[in-house]
C-alpha cells in the first residue's frame, strides 16, 4: 500500500480514497454525517489493509525461515518408532524445549498404563465370565483360594473403574475425533497445550496444595481429569493384578502379550503410581500416543554447531489408511528418514494377516518409486533392534515367519 502511495501520480492521487477530502460543506450531496461515516470507513480500510500487510510480511519471513531451515520428513509404517524418533531429536538436539514438555508426558503414560489394565480386565473378563455370568476356570489357583477369580474380579472393576471415568474424559479432551479409540491418538500438538492448562490438583506437600483443595474438593478435581490419585490409591491391587500368575498364564494362553505392547509400563507400577513422579527421558521415549493426519513439529536446534538453527520435522500417522496424506508433504523436505522396524514376527494392528516386515518392504519400494520423491534424500533406518535380538534369542526363525 504504502509504495503505491509513494509512486502514485497527480491524477492518482485524485482518485485514492484514502487521499479524498475530508466534509467542508463543498460537496452539496453530501451530509456531515456521511462525510464522518465516509472517512471511518476508509480509516477502517487502511486499518485491514495495514493488518493485511503486516500479516504477509510476517508469512514471508515465516516461509524465508523455513526455506532456511533444515527439514526432514518421517515415514514407515504405524508402530515403527516415527514419533520416537522424534523425541530423541528434540531430547538431543532441544533439551530445553523437551524439558518443558515433560509433565504432559505423565498422563500420557498414565493412560499408557490405564490401556493395559483395561486390556487385562477384558481378557479376564473374557475368561472368567464368557457369557457376562459368573464362570470360573476349572483348575485349582492360588486366586480362587483367595476368594476365587470372579470375585477377584468384579472387586478390581469397581476399584479401578474411576480410572476409566477419567481416561474417557482426558480422551475427550485431546482426541475428540476419536469416540472409540482403544488408546491414545492425536491429531497436531495441540493436546500438549490443552493437557498442560487443565485444571489439577497440585502435588501434595507443594504451597498451592491446601488452596486449590480448599476451592474445589479433591475427588471432584480428580475424578475429572487426572488419574494421579486413582492410580496411587491402587497401586498395591495393580501390582497384586500384574504378578499374579494366573493372570499372567491367563493372558499368554489368550496371546496378550502386553510386554511387546507399545506404552508398556506395567512393570514400572511401583515407580509411576506415585504423587510425585515425573517421566524420565526413557519414560518419554516409550510413552505410545497414535499420531493421526500430519503434524510439523519446529524446534530450534540449542547446543552443538548448528546452534540457533531451524528444524522442521514432519511426523505422520503410519497406519494404511493414512499414507494417502503423505504425498502432498514429499515436496520441499531435504530428506526422508524411513523407519523399519525389524519386528519380522509381528503383524499390523489395522491389518492383522500382514506381516510387518513385508509391508515395510513394500512401502519403501512405493516411496523409491515415487516420481516426486526423485531428489530428496532417502535414509533407511532399521529399528527396534533390541526387539529382533529378542525374537531371535527366542528361538522364533525368519523362514518361519514370511
Ligand atoms: N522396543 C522398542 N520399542 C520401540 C523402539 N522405537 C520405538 N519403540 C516403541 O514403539 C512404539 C511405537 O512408536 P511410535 O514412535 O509411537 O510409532 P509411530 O511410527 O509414530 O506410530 P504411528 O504414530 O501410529 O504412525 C512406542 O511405544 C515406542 O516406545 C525401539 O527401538 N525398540
Ligand atoms: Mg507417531
Amino acid at each position: 500500500m504504502k509504495s503505491k502511495e509513494k509512486g502514485s501520480s497527480k491524477s492518482d492521487k485524485s482518485s485514492n480514497p484514502f487521499l479524498a477530502k475530508q466534509w467542508n460543506g463543498s460537496n452539496p450531496n453530501e451530509t456531515e454525517e456521511e462525510a464522518q461515516t465516509r472517512v471511518r470507513q476508509l480509516q477502517e480500510a487502511q486499518r485491514v489493509s495495514k493488518e493485511i500487510d503486516h500479516n504477509l510480511s510476517e508469512t514471508k519471513k515465516a516461509l524465508e525461515k523455513r526455506r532456511r531451515g533444515v527439514k526432514i520428513l518421517l515415514l514407515g509404517q504405524s508402530e515403527s518408532g516415527k514419533s520416537s524418533v522424534l523425541k530423541n531429536f528434540q531430547r538431543a538436539f532441544a533439551p530445553k524445549h523437551f524439558e518443558s514438555e515433560r509433565a504432559v508426558w505423565k498422563t500420557i503414560i498414565q493412560l499408557n498404563i490405564i490401556a493395559s489394565l483395561r486390556l487385562i480386565i477384558e481378557t479376564l473378563k473374557a475368561e472368567w465370565e464368557p457369557s457376562g455370568g459368573s464362570a470360573y476356570p476349572t483348575t485349582s489357583t492360588s486366586s480362587e483360594a483367595a476368594g476365587g477369580p470372579g470375585r477377584k474380579l468384579r472387586r478390581l472393576r469397581l476399584t479401578l473403574s474411576p480410572l476409566f471415568f477419567i481416561e474417557a474424559n482426558i480422551l475427550k479432551l485431546i482426541s475428540p475425533g476419536c469416540k472409540e479409540c482403544r488408546e491414545v491418538c492425536v491429531r497436531g500438538t495441540e493436546w500438549k497445550t490443552l493437557l498442560s492448562k487443565r485444571p489439577r490438583l497440585p502435588p501434595p506437600g507443594s504451597a498451592d496444595f491446601g488452596l486449590t483443595a480448599r476451592r474445589r474438593s479433591q475427588s471432584v478435581i480428580n475424578h475429572e481429569n487426572d488419574p494421579t490419585s486413582v492410580l496411587c490409591a491402587s497401586r498395591d491391587e495393580i501390582i497384586d493384578l500384574w504378578e499374579d500368575p494366573v493372570v499372567q498364564e491367563t493372558l499368554e494362553r489368550r496371546g496378550v502379550y502386553l510386554q511387546q505392547m507399545p506404552g508398556f509400563f506395567m512393570s514400572d507400577i511401583a515407580r509411576i503410581a506415585t504423587p510425585e513422579y515425573l517421566p524420565t527421558d526413557s519414560d518419554i521415549v516409550r510413552a505410545r500416543i497414535r499420531t493421526v493426519g500430519v503434524e510439523e513439529h519446529h524446534f530450534v536446534v540449542e547446543r552443538g554447531v548448528d546452534t540457533n538453527s531451524d528444524v522442521y520435522i514432519t511426523d505422520v500417522g503410519g497406519s494404511r489408511s493414512q499414507r494417502a496424506t503423505w504425498v502432498p508433504y514429499f515436496d520441499d523436505v531435504q530428506a526422508i528418514l524411513f523407519l523399519a522396524p525389524l519386528a519380522f514376527n509381528q503383524t499390523l494392528q489395522e491389518a492383522v494377516r500382514v506381516n510387518r516386515l513385508e509391508d515395510s518392504l513394500l512401502l519403501w519400494r512405493e516411496i523409491c518409486s515415487s516420481k516426486l520423491l526423485a531428489k530428496a534424500n532417502l535414509i533407511l533406518f532399521f529399528n527396534k533392534m533390541d526387539v529382533l535380538k529378542t525374537t531371535l534369542a527366542a528361538g522364533v526363525q525368519v523362514k518361519n515367519e514370511m
